[in-house]
């Protein structure tokens, strides 16, 4: 106790000290007026009414393009134009492709062997390497695609229990992706539809493990404080991660024991590449936590769009109808569903999962439109406010998918005027499967059932307010009553 008191009784003067050392950097870019050791922290924090992206996104039309903030003593540099983000994801790629990690996330064991987190070091360029060519490579997907539609045609089948009750969307959706990437991972679901509090399960201990990591840490705008984990969110992170890990601990076990003789999964493919278990555990915590959240959140919104827009549902439908008739969608039909995939860019542009993408670092001290970003500092590109600028969008806030009919934009990182996948070096390694498992889940929702309001509400009484929390979040969750359609 006394040492905690003397430790607590140091840290003023620690934050006078690092207020004394700061260096001063010239000709840094425009933003808000910091207070000497808060910051920007005020500005950012203080008005829990507007989400933080829009908060961020309006004060970009003050300052401009490229804006400093200062969370604590950390510059944080935010890139809310196309041109500002093709700056730093293109011109200055291999400066800005450094990850900045998060505190709550920086656990030494995962850490090291981390593709989101590290470095553009050999072992992340290795395991990119592995991720592209083998485990989501086109001819991988191709072999898995009868598992994902049968696990997305359990769903279906699912909802018919759920008939005319109130369904929270993102539950069983999330559940599905969860069994769609146990697959991928070591071809077993993880995810029971019949227990659905599914406490201690992978699906909560992931969602508390991001959760953890999404809370503010006072040590992110004091990094002198980390070893202190003050507000214990390190270890609470640690901790679920062990007890994920324990959860497919057995599975590695047997599979080691029993190897297939050719490739069939993740699993197979690390063991093929002589990894440690170490190494394994942090790929596939890296698998089930990107790849759910994301995917799962821009389900909701898509479905949350079509609902609220009964004209381009009908287009959905008559299209589906056109292409599939009475069978259940392949993920073969795909290519010829153009006006359902515009339905889910749209949403994405609307509403990107990961709004501010994954942050990044600038490795070194570095000139961008004229403004020179300190080493070191965080970098986050706003794909939010880019998605939404009217110089580079008509009618930026209204739902419209024809727009990409209309046009060649696509996500896969080469037009910054839509990039919710990142783009350059660090863009996201499961885009290939998103792309095949979001359409799949969100077609076959709608062309088989008819998705109402609770409480008889009409589509326009839907509320369409967005959360910051693990990522671009509908709040409230969305709710349907799902009704087959004959
Ligand atoms: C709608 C679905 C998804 C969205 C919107 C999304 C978005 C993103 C974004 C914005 C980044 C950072 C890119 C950057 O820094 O430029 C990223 C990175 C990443 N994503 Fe995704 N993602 C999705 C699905 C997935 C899936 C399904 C997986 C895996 C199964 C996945 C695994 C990863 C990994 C491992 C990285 C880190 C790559 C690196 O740092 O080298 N993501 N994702």
């Amino acid at each position: 106790m006394d040492l905690q008191i003397a430790l607590f009784s140091l840290i003023p003067v620690i934050l006078v000290l690092i207020l004394l050392l700061k260096p001063k950097y010239k000709n840094l870019p425009p933003g808000p007026h910091p207070w000497p050791l808060i910051g920007n922290l005020p500005t950012l924090f203080t008005n829990t009414e507007v989400p933080l992206h829009i908060t961020l996104a309006n004060m970009a039309r003050t300052h401009g393009p490229i804006m400093i903030l200062w969370l604590g003593t950390q510059p944080t540099v935010m890139a809310s134009t196309a041109e500002a983000a093709m700056e730093i994801l293109k011109t200055h790629d291999r400066i800005f492709s450094a990850r900045h990690i998060r505190m709550s996330f920086r656990l030494k064991h995962h850490i090291k062997y981390s593709l989101v987190w590290s470095d553009c070091t050999d072992y992340w360029k290795l395991l990119r390497k592995i991720v592209r060519t083998e485990i989501f490579s086109p001819k991988m997907l191709q072999a898995q695609s009868h598992v994902r539609e049968q696990k997305v045609a359990e769903l279906i089948e699912f909802l018919r229990s759920k008939e005319g009750q109130v369904v929270k969307i993102s539950q069983f959706v999330f559940g599905t992706l969860l069994n769609i990437l146990g697959n991928v991972v070591f071809s077993k679901d993880v995810f029971v539809y019949s227990d659905e509090t599914d406490k201690g399960g992978i699906q909560n201990l992931i969602r508390e493990m991001l959760m953890i990591g999404a809370e503010p840490n006072v040590a992110e705008f004091y990094p002198i404080l980390e070893e202190l984990d003050l507000q214990g969110l390190k270890k609470k992170c640690d901790d679920r991660f062990i007890r994920v890990m324990k959860m497919w601990e057995g599975t590695v076990k047997e599979r080691k024991a029993n190897r297939n003789e050719e490739s069939k999964d993740m699993l197979d493919v690390l063991l093929a590449n002589d990894f440690n278990d170490a190494q394994i555990n942090a790929l596939f915590l890296e698998t089930f936590g990107p790849g759910s959240e994301t995917s799962s959140a821009t389900i909701e919104w898509v479905i949350a769009e079509l609902i609220k827009s009964p004209k381009e549902m009908a287009k959905v439908r008559k299209e589906l109808n056109e292409v599939v008739g009475t069978s259940t969608i392949k993920e073969s039909d795909l290519p010829q569903l153009p006006y359902l995939q515009a339905c889910i860019k749209e949403a994405m542009r609307l509403h990107p999962a990961a709004p501010f993408l994954l942050p990044r670092r600038a490795a070194e001290t570095c000139e961008v439109m004229g403004y020179t970003i300190p080493k070191n500092s965080q970098v986050l590109v706003n794909a939010y406010a880019i998605g939404r600028d009217p110089k580079s969008w008509k009618d930026p806030s209204t739902f419209r998918p024809e727009r990409f009919l209309e046009s060649d934009v696509d996500f896969h990182g080469a037009h910054y005027q839509f990039i919710p996948f990142g783009s350059g070096r660090r863009t996201c390694v499961g885009m290939p499967l998103a792309t095949r498992t979001i359409p799949l889940i969100v077609g076959s929702l709608v062309h088989n059932y008819d998705l109402g309001l609770p409480g008889g509400n009409r589509p326009e009484d839907l509320k369409m307010n967005e959360m910051l929390s693990l990522s671009l979040a509908i709040d409230p969750s969305l709710c349907v009553v799902p009704k087959a359609r004959a």
